[in-house]
């Protein structure tokens, strides 16, 4: 599979998304264009119904644009397969995060690990490192989730993510239901992740603190993205 190396890590261009509903046709997106760059934190905001899922969900190859193309490091994201892109390249972490509760911490990275097909000698300790660089306690890391407090499981959540080694990370509303302090630690560890690990990291967000800690804001207004 040929990337080009200097090709923007994500890149839309002329994304458009239509909705049919009965006889009537709804464009959600409209001819978005936008590069994406690796080491820095976007946030994405915007009026509720503003699209702002939609273009998450076209951005993570989980959905396809009705026009335009998505391309990571110069490939059509379509050519290369989404599936390929989502365990490969691009990884979610959802609003409802989707842990397995009846697994451990550690068990939950493994997992996904061994679903995507990681090829790595020694999963249990790969698992280990991520959740201490999101810095889950050592006495949580073997305990069900589901006896985690929401702030631990938003950090395994995100541990899980990144085990397939993605350069693209992305999160619906990762702080909507967490508290004032315990936001602040997520959002530190999604700077981390872009400034000292070289992750691209694109949150939505109706988060004032979300978007003041973010490097670049995009804001989604009538089917445009604009820069603020
Ligand atoms: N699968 C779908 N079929 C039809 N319409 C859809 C579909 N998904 C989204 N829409 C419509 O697209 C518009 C944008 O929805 P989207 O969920 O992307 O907005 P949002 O900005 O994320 O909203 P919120 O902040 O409330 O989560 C809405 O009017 C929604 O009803």
């Amino acid at each position: 599979m040929t990337f080009l190396p200097h090709a923007p890590v994500l890149e839309l261009t002329e994304v458009t998304r239509s909705y049919q509903s009965g006889n009537r046709k709804r464009t959600v997106l409209r001819g978005i264009s936008y590069a994406f760059e690796p080491g820095r934190m976007y946030a994405v905001i915007g009026p509720s119904g503003s699209g702002k899922t939609t273009l998450l969900s076209l951005a993570s190859g989980l959905d396809s644009p009705s026009a335009g193309t998505v391309r990571f490091r110069g490939k059509d994201v379509a050519e290369l397969g989404l599936g390929r892109y989502r365990n490969r390249h691009a990884a979610t972490v959802f609003q409802s995060l989707n842990l397995l509760t009846y697994m451990t911490a550690v068990q939950n990275i493994t997992s996904a690990m061994e679903i995507t097909g990681v090829q790595r000698g020694n999963k249990n300790q790969r698992a280990v490192e991520l959740l201490d660089l999101l810095g889950v306690d050592a006495g949580d890391h073997n305990r069900r989730t589901l006896k985690l407090s929401g702030g631990q499981q938003q950090r395994v959540a995100i541990a899980r993510a990144l085990a397939c080694e993605v350069d693209i990370l992305f999160a619906d509303e990762p702080t909507g239901s967490l508290d004032h302090e315990t936001a602040g630690g997520i959002i530190s560890v999604f700077r981390k992740l872009a400034h000292d690990e070289g992750k691209c990291v694109v949150v939505v967000t109706h988060s004032r603190e979300v978007a003041a800690a973010s490097d670049e804001v995009l804001q989604l207004k009538r089917g445009k993205l604009s820069a603020r």
